[in-house]
């Protein structure tokens, strides 16, 4: 079972640019979290401040169901060398060279490595060099990769950038079952008739949490011009306020 994540007041800033504001939000275990909202507006640094990769004000706190479990990571952007002699197997393999396990036996970890780019319809591609795939086909390697270690959290930001709807439906099916399964997925998207087909909880994101809720209530067509052009305002004395 995944863990809740709970988020009180968190603020960030890069030197005198405010990101984030006092973000508070509880995400429920074992559900599919979007997180959306207009370009810049702090989605990733939110994602980086859950995974402890940048430094805010406030408090995260993940509420693990019982003992600590897996978090798996897919970053925005990753490029690849065409030239770079690492096959996409070897890629997905990387990931097991913390194991003690690695250069006793690695059979084992081939077959599961195929597994995961079975799940991902890019079986075929195992031999390919990385820098030789398509972009939409990096990012399905690279949630094959997430997926090996069977994360409890899988975090993933934009993960079908790029991608065709062949690769759209794989995904979509995929976030399906790991939710059927307890895990807690959360997701930077900016497509709004993808996010209502995950049938997500969706958190919108300027600076400020404006909203959070079903999908279904948050994009209502209502709704989406005033979450999503909101007007990004910091007077100097908010300024003051923040880390
Ligand atoms: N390391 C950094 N140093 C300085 N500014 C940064 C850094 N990382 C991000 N920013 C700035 O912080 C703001 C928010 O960036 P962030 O990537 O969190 O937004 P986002 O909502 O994910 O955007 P997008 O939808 O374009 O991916 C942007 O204006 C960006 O330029």
């Amino acid at each position: 079972m995944g863990p809740a994540i709970i988020l009180n007041d968190v603020s960030l800033r890069y030197e005198n640019n405010i990101i984030l504001e006092k973000v508070t939000a509880r995400l429920e275990a074992g559900l599919c979290h979007v997180v959306m909202g207009p370009n810049g507006g702090g989605k990733t640094s939110l994602l980086r401040s859950i995974l402890g990769l940048t430094p805010f004000k406030g408090e995260i706190q993940f509420q693990w169901q019982q003992s600590k479990g897996k978090i798996g990571y897919v970053p925005q952007k990753a490029t690849f060398e065409p030239s770079l002699p690492l096959t996409v197997l070897d890629f997905i393999l990387l990931n097991q060279s913390r194991s003690p396990l690695f250069f006793n036996f690695n059979k084992k970890h081939k077959v599961k490595a195929l597994q995961q780019l079975a799940r991902l319809g890019m079986e075929d591609r195992a031999m390919f060099r990385m820098g030789q795939l398509s972009g939409g086909e990096q990012q399905r390697v690279l949630f094959a990769q997430a997926l090996l270690d069977d994360p409890d959290l899988l975090i993933l930001d934009e993960p079908t950038n790029g991608m065709d709807d062949q690769g759209v439906r794989y995904f979509e099916s995929l976030i399906n079952d790991l939710v059927k399964e307890n895990k807690t997925i959360l997701i930077v998207h900016h497509d709004i008739s993808a996010v209502r087909r995950l049938q997500a909880t969706v958190h919108v994101v300027n600076g400020l949490l404006l909203e959070s809720g079903q999908a279904e209530d948050v994009l209502q067509p209502s709704k989406i011009e005033r979450l999503f052009n909101h007007y990004r305002h910091h007077s100097s004395q908010q300024k003051s306020e923040v880390v």
